[in-house]
This record gives C-alpha cells, structure tokens and sequence, in this order.
C-alpha cells in the first residue's frame, strides 16, 4: 500500500546519523533540530495494520489494506494524491470516524477499546479545513478552548497562567498578536491556518496531526509553521502531517510515506 520516501528525506535522516557518528561536520538539510535519532524511539507509538474503510453508503472504500508505523518523536509527511484516503485515515486515527477493532494501535492499546477523550488529550488535530476546528468567538479563546476542555474549566474559571503564556507565545510567532479579539472566521485564510495550528500547540500532545496545515499559507506562514513543528518535535512530539505541499515535503520529515487510492 504504502509506503518509502524522496531521496532527499532518507539522505537527510541518515545525515543526522552520520553526523552523531562523527563522519559529516552537520545534519544534511540545514535544520537546527536534533538528529531523528535523538529525537525518536524505537517503540511504535502508533502502528496501523492492514486498515481498511468504507464510507457507510458508499460503495468504493476509502482506504484498503493500509499499514505504517509511527515512532514516538518522529516526523512523518503522508502524500498521495486527491481521494487516496489521508484525511480518512488522520480522522480514524484521531477517533472523528467509528474505529474498527484490531487495526490499529495507540502505544500497543488497541485504539478502538481506547475512548475519545483518552485520544484527544495525546493526540492533537488539525483539521483540513479550520472552520471545521473552530469553536470560539475570538482568536484567544479559540487558542485556549482545548485547555479549557482538557482541563473541564467552566466558563468563568481562569485559565492557568502557563498556558494563558504559551498561548500568547505562540499566537505573537503567528503574527496573530493584534488579533486576538478578532472572530476566528474573519482571518484571512493563512491567519485561519496558523490559528488552527497553534490552538493545538498550546497542550503538549504525544503526536500532532496536521491535515493540509500550510494550505494557502503565504512563504512567511509556512516558515512559522516550520519552526513550531520543530519546537514540539524537540520536547518529544511525533508529528504527522498530511499535506501536497512538495517544499515542507522536503523540509520537514525523517520521512515520507505515500498513500495510493484503492483501486
Ligand atoms: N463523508 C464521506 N462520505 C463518503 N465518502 C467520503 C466522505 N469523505 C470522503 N469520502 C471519500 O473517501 C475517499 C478518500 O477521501 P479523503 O478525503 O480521505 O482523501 P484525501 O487523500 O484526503 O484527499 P485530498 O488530497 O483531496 O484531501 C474519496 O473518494 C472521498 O470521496
């Protein structure tokens, strides 16, 4: 079904090995971050097998036979084409559509005995459309509304100060500090982006999900998405992210995996 990568992603991870060797001056490809094999461990924090999914009503499934493997801190990009299924799989994976039994696995725990809840406070998602994420009347509460539900705060408890700080840390990066008291559907549609993502970024999670995240992203918007990937990759994050944008592609991963549409 599955699954390799571009030369470019496999030389730069085994640069990063070579270079903890001793036997190249740096990790290829210019990133600051540490090494994959630093960052990552040997253990599958998700593994699907043999994954297959059809639309109730729908006569062609979705996904056929889908398998791959995630270490914890590693950062994987899924490519394939239009309708070959990634959306499908990021929504089964984050709990949005009924899991089916003994396909797959969070941290060896068979994800369809796991409850939403237990799944949406390790895993956070980025939907392909940030209308779909969006719950809040403003940029700042939409940045805090997944603390407010991890933490089950009512409305007129106060959020904890770490987290009113991360936020407006990662909302200053996003350029998004002039807007905070803005309606989250009033954003230009990079904005809507970096909103989306950093409102997932303000929990620490075992493994982010971005769907399309640098879509219509100008050059700017993607750095800053760049640069906070990297960020929650170097405190142990696995990320992984579903896009067609060939230059993150190329930038970002240990590695690549491609999905192709059943036939
Ligand atoms: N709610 C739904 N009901 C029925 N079929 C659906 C539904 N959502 C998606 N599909 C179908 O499932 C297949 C896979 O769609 P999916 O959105 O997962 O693909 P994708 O790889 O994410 O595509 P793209 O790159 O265009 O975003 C497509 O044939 C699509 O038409």
């Amino acid at each position: 079904m599955l699954l390799d990568g571009p030369p470019e992603a496999l030389l730069r991870s085994h640069g990063a090995q070579l270079a903890a060797l001793g036997l190249l001056p740096s990790a290829q490809g210019g990133s600051a971050s540490a090494p994959a094999s630093q960052r990552t461990s040997r253990a599958p924090l998700l593994e699907v097998k043999e994954l297959s999914f059809t639309y109730p009503g729908s006569s062609r499934p979705a996904l056929a036979g889908t398998s791959l493997a995630l270490a914890a801190g590693e950062r994987v990009v899924l490519l394939g084409e239009n309708g070959a299924g990634k959306t499908t799989l990021g929504k089964l994976l984050m709990g949005l559509l009924p899991v089916p039994r003994r396909r797959m696995f969070w941290q060896g725990a068979d994800m369809a005995k796991l409850p939403v809840w237990r799944l949406a406070a390790e895993i956070g998602y980025v939907f392909q459309q940030p209308e779909h994420q969006f719950a809040a009347a403003t940029v700042w509460e939409e940045c805090l509304y997944s603390v407010r539900a991890f933490l089950g705060l009512r409305r007129q408890e106060e959020v904890p100060a770490e987290y009113e700080r991360r936020a407006h840390e990662l909302l200053r990066r996003s350029g998004l500090q002039e807007k905070l008291q803005a309606s989250p559907y009033l954003l230009s549609g990079g904005e809507k982006r970096l909103l989306s993502t950093a409102a997932q970024f303000v929990l620490p999670r075992k493994l982010y999900i971005l769907d399309e995240p640098t879509a219509g992203t100008d050059y700017k918007g993607a750095e800053i998405f760049l640069e906070l990937c990297r960020e929650q990759s170097e405190a142990g994050a696995a990320l992984l992210v579903i896009t067609h944008d060939s230059e993150l592609a190329g930038t970002l991963p240990d590695r690549t995996l491609r999905l192709t549409k059943p036939r």
